[in-house]
């Protein structure tokens, strides 16, 4: 038989294959199938010796993404590209490993353990239902499906499979690139894209040694870090999730955003920056909530803004104040388009707190969650009391260790009997100067420039700063002082009103004006 023969009775044995199932699916009565498949599957096991393992892309009810799926995926795409035949490549940047070659959609490898040899396969299965949409189904399933001889089912399931578990989530953590999220609008949720977080590489550069602040409350900070990362037993001993709630404040410009990037980059967590105006409602915060991964650091930014979490409990008072105002002066429509947006969010106080130490946010454990506010005096107490924001961390204005911590890095200036070294000490000891600040004076403004002009620059800065806030203070005084010659004038000619009314209704109840 030729060549071309031979396909053509391959065609049409093919073709009959599909006509029969194409009927089967067609006119077999849906409610027998299960039995049929039961049947056939038993009759089937009798001759078949292999034994089957499936693994699926989600857990839970399509919750999360499992772990196990994740490493073997990653086991397979270190052993596969050099046997798989049809591979799908994935470019991550700035990886050990650049170019990620995987398994394709329903292909198969073989793998051996031990003298034994398996069968690895990837399943797709598209949806049942046939409408057309430019979205993927929710009901689309990946599956890796593990195939071996029924005689080695100790082997494989009691070491083998930990084994590739092992291997697998050995090779992710070494290929880790450090990762920062931020949340989709719950629009997306379910689009093209039907992930509730978008990531690109973490690259920020601030380290611990980068950031300037006092040296003592750095190594306290770096402290804390290091018993939470080892602290899984203990945790578990004492019965509390494992994760650890820092609170960060401070003017803008002291470096908490920076402390963020240097916690990441130290602990080697990835970032997952919350925009809690983009969140709808408290169930969707525990959607994100769930979809996070462990080791990492959860931020909510600027928290006294992202949310007016204060207006649930704004005085009945207050609320019908506000209404008046808005009736007496209507506001700029932006404005009041940015309120509203605001107002669309209805996530509430409560799910915060829930969100922060419900029974949810156990899931997947060691976990940071970072909370950063220009004004810690609006946050309601409850948000931020210890056990929920565990730690508080006032970040401040540069003084003087601060300062040799950016001298050094900034300017490679180590020596502390540096001429201007004890006038710099001085001033920032009388004036409020950030740390941002500081940095951008030492910062060289040309090539020319060296460390003695940018330390000269930054006297200049902090005494003009020195004058300005003098000034200022002198000015508020005069004004004060002006205040209070008013009110005391204020309170003279009332004093003189009063006493020329009781003088006049004295003279009435004397009865006679002559
Ligand atoms: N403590 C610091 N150590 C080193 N650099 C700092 C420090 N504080 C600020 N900087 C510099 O100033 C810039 C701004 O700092 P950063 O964004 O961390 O401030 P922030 O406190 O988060 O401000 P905001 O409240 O406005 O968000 C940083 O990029 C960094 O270069
Ligand atoms: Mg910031």
């Amino acid at each position: 038989m030729g060549i071309s023969e031979l396909w053509s009775q391959l065609g049409s044995i093919m073709a009959s294959i599909m006509f029969v199932y194409a009927m089967y699916e067609q006119f077999f009565p849906y409610h027998l199938r299960g039995y049929v498949k039961k049947y056939t599957h038993k009759f089937t096991g009798l001759m078949y010796p292999y034994v089957q393992i499936s693994f699926s892309e989600f857990s839970g009810e399509r919750l999360k993404k499992s772990e196990a799926y994740t490493w073997i995926q990653t086991y397979l795409s270190a052993n596969s590209s050099k046997r798989a035949k049809r591979l799908k490549a994935e470019v991550v940047k700035d990886s050990n490993t650049p170019l990620v070659l995987s398994m394709d959609d329903n292909e198969e490898i073989t793998d051996e353990y031990e003298g034994v040899k398996l069968w690895w396969s990837s399943t797709y299965t598209v949806p049942k239902s046939q409408s057309i949409s430019w979205f993927p189904h929710s009901d689309e399933k990946r599956f890796l499906t593990l195939t071996f001889h029924k005689r080695y089912r100790d082997l494989i399931t009691s070491s083998y499979i930990q084994h590739v578990l092992n291997e697998g989530k050995a090779i992710s953590i070494q290929n880790r690139t450090l990762k920062l999220y931020t949340n989709n609008p719950s629009n997306d949720w379910y689009g093209y894209k039907r992930t509730k977080w978008s990531h690109i590489t973490f690259e920020h550069p601030a380290r611990f040694d980068t950031l300037a602040m006092d040296p003592k409350k750095k190594e306290e900070i770096v402290n804390d870090l290091v018993k939470f990362r080892s602290g899984k037993e203990y945790y578990a001993k004492i019965g509390k999730a494992w994760k650890r709630g820092y609170l960060l404040f401070g003017p803008p410009g002291t470096g908490k955003s920076s402390m963020i990037a240097a916690m990441a980059n130290f602990m080697n967590y990835d970032v997952y920056d919350l925009e809690l105006t983009a969140v709808k409602e408290n169930t969707e915060l525990r959607k994100l909530l769930i979809e996070t991964s462990s080791k990492s650091i959860i931020v909510i930014e600027d928290i006294d803004c992202s949310i007016d979490l204060t207006g649930q409990r704004k005085k009945k008072k207050e609320k019908e104040k506000d209404e008046d105002e808005e009736q007496q002066q209507p506001k700029n429509p932006v404005k009041k388009a940015e309120e509203e947006e605001k107002k669309e969010s209805k996530v509430t106080l409560s799910g915060l707190l829930n969100f922060i130490d419900g029974i949810w946010s156990a899931c997947g454990g060691e976990r940071i969650i970072i909370f950063t506010t220009n004004f810690v005096e609006k946050l309601d107490p409850a948000l931020i009391r210890r056990g929920r924001m565990d730690k508080h961390i006032e970040m401040s204005y540069c003084g003087f260790e601060a300062f040799k911590i950016l001298a050094k890095n900034y300017l490679d200036v180590v020596d502390e009997s540096h001429s201007l070294f004890p006038k710099i000490e001085k001033l920032l000891g009388e004036t409020n100067m950030t740390p941002a600040d500081v940095a951008e004076n030492l910062m060289p403004k040309s090539l020319v420039e060296d460390s003695d002009t940018c330390l000269k620059n930054l006297v200049e800065s902090l005494e003009e700063a020195k004058k300005k806030a003098e000034e200022e203070a002198k000015k508020k005084a005069e004004e004060e002082k002006v205040k209070v010659e008013n009110e005391k004038e204020e309170l003279a000619k009332v004093e003189e009103v009063n006493a020329n009314e009781k003088s006049v209704e004295g003279v009435k109840e004397n009865g006679t004006i002559h």
